[in-house]
């Protein structure tokens, strides 16, 4: 467990596996802080330098007042990496997280040599619908929204297991402020035009029953980035690395490999 002062913002992070490896950066969606990847991470191959974090508003980090912005999000990663000197690192982002490396990568592509975009858009819905949220959020809390937040993150047969309580309370428990106010950010980011100017191996990864991301969103996203790879994960929805941890750590296993990071 390690923490970085930024002075507007302290992040938590933890880094696992090789120390002297290559780095492998992994940033995660709304509502859940780095414990998002813990099914996965004990089953990559080793000499990897495993890097998580909990973006602001979330996990163990501080939550500066909201509304934040995507600019604020990429800062942030920005200087942990900076501060830990990670360079040409293999980043990992799910939904707001590959947000997040979509615009670390167009501002600084020495940080990223190569990425995976996971349930996530260039753009995801829409200002109205965002800002209903968080408007519902800052009202009555997450609590009131958790339901259907829980049938978009996970497949109907995952949501009939014991274990969905366990991520159902890592929903909750994140701060408000935390929540809305990197729904703002959300809200306010479109990628298209950035990201359709990137070069560099990528990978899309969706989930078949996806209800935040939908395959069609995560296959347009892709494709704005000429040489990138697809992979749909079935019997999963907005969380595969957590409903198909075995899919979800070949397909990236593959895609280190594929881009000579290991
Ligand atoms: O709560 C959701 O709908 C899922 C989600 C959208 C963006 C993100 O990071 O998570």
């Amino acid at each position: 467990m390690q923490i970085a002062d930024f002075g507007d913002v302290r992040l938590h992070f933890r880094i696992d596996g090789d120390p002297d490896g290559a780095p492998v950066v992994f940033s995660n969606s709304l509502g859940t802080d780095m414990r998002l990847w813990d099914p996965i991470l004990p089953l990559l191959p080793k000499g990897l330098k495993l890097i998580r974090y909990d973006k602001r508003g979330h996990g163990l980090s501080s939550t500066p007042s909201g509304p934040y912005s995507m600019g604020n999000l990429v800062r942030d990663v920005e200087r942990l990496m900076d501060m830990l000197e990670i360079k040409n690192s293999l980043f990992v982002g799910l939904s707001i997280g590959g947000m997040t490396a979509q615009g670390l990568a167009v501002k600084r592509l020495d940080l990223v040599r190569a990425m995976v975009i996971s349930n996530t858009g260039a753009k995801i819905g829409t200002p109205a619908i965002w800002d209903e949220r968080i408007a519902a959020v800052r009202k009555n809390g997450i609590e009131a929204l958790a339901d259907g937040v829980m049938e978009r993150w996970f497949s109907k047969a995952f949501r009939a297991t014991p274990e969905l309580e366990l991520w159902r309370n890592m929903l909750v428990r994140t701060p408000a402020e935390g929540y809305w106010g990197c729904s703002a950010a959300i809200s306010g980011t479109d990628l298209y035009t950035p990201t359709s100017g990137l070069r560099l191996p990528t990978l899309g990864i969706a989930g078949s029953e996806d209800g935040s991301t939908p395959p069609d969103l995560m296959r347009e996203t892709t494709a704005l980035i000429p040489g990138s790879q697809f992979h749909l994960i079935r019997k999963a929805g907005h969380l595969p690395c957590v409903e198909q941890p075995e899919e979800y750590a070949r397909v990236l296993t593959q895609f280190i490999h594929d881009t000579g990071h290991l």
